[in-house]
């Protein structure tokens, strides 16, 4: 089922293009990624879904609905980029302030607890680390039990060691059911976390596939590293339509190549009783697929 669906969305800001034609659909249940680099148009897009701006054309619904239709503030919960609270305002007081807000909130006490926040109760935000700051802004997203949360940027400015953790939080959020939509600018998140994701660029849709999909999709080349049991001649690979170069050096080979390069190599030397030695696979990452669809890296 579709829970979010945006089509040829434009958002304008004075003469910037801020997002271009953009369409993508979010089914129930995934971890839904929006990966771009800085100023690609990210939070617009989602700003534009969670209903907290109005885009210049272009429809989109969410749970079938309007994003500004009141009903759903219950059912998306949003944590933004530059979410600040007051200083002086506890973590139990914002968990009971914001659940204030919902019809059906969900119990803060167990939130604070799944979020490790539960010996910081009595600790002002402005006290918080980093860490601590995003898993409550990722309690308050939760809070009025969504079936949909919008996360923008959540891990940007933690060490990795906080990144780690603030991941197997965002799939302790899927596990419990809710459908979550990641904007970020990190690879090796994106890559984790997500189930399918849009990349976009310049403030429109370059790609949307699954990871795995997109770095097949980009083509990028995958390599071989093996130690045969007897020589061969390099046309024996070379003729596979998968294979785009062979290097033989002393006893190690290296096949490099496309698609499904490893079943083509593998079985091709079977058929000859070769056997592959401490076979290696090295193989692209979306890193290098990003590169790929857009000409350059998510740091520009
Ligand atoms: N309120 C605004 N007024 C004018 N221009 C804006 C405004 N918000 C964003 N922009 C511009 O629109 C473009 C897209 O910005 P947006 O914040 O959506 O990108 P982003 O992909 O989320 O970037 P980042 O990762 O840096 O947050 C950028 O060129 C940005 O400078």
């Amino acid at each position: 089922m579709t829970v979010i669906e945006v089509s040829n969305l434009t958002k304008r800001y004075g003469d910037t293009v801020a997002v271009r034609d953009v369409s993508l659909a979010v089914e129930d249940g995934e971890i839904f990624g929006i990966l771009g680099p800085n100023g690609a148009g990210k939070t617009t897009t989602v700003e534009c879904v969670a209903g907290l701006r109005t885009p210049d054309s272009g429809k989109i619904t969410v749970l079938g609905r309007a994003p500004r239709d009141p009903s759903l503030r219950a059912e998306v919960g949003v944590q933004l980029q530059e979410s600040q609270l007051q200083e002086k305002l506890t973590v139990r007081e914002a968990l009971e302030l914001y659940s204030a807000f919902y019809p059906q909130p969900a119990d803060w006490r167990q939130l604070a607890a799944d979020l490790g926040l539960d010996e910081k109760l009595r600790t002002a935000y402005g006290k918080l680390s980093g860490g601590q700051k995003q898993r409550l802004s990722i309690a308050l997203a939760l809070i009025g039990n969504p079936r949909i949360a919008i996360l923008d940027e959540l891990t940007t400015g933690l060490d990795p060691q906080a990144r780690r953790d603030t991941w197997d939080l965002i799939e302790s959020v899927r596990d419990r059911g809710v459908t979550v939509v990641l904007v970020t600018h990190f690879m090796a998140e994106a890559e984790r976390l997500c189930d399918r994701l849009a990349v976009i660029d310049k403030g429109s849709v370059i790609a949307l596939d699954t990871p795995g999909g997109l770095v097949a999709r980009a083509e990028t080349t995958q390599t071989i590293r093996f130690r045969p049991s007897a020589p061969f001649d390099d046309a024996l690979l070379m003729r596979l339509p998968e294979v785009r170069e062979v290097r033989q050096a002393g006893s190690r080979v290296e096949v490099v190549g496309t698609g499904n390069l490893l079943h083509a190599v593998s079985s091709t030397l079977a058929v000859h009783q070769i056997v592959a030695n401490d076979l290696r696979l090295e193989q692209a990452s979306l890193d290098d697929a990003f590169v790929r669809l857009t000409g350059h890296g998510t740091e520009e």
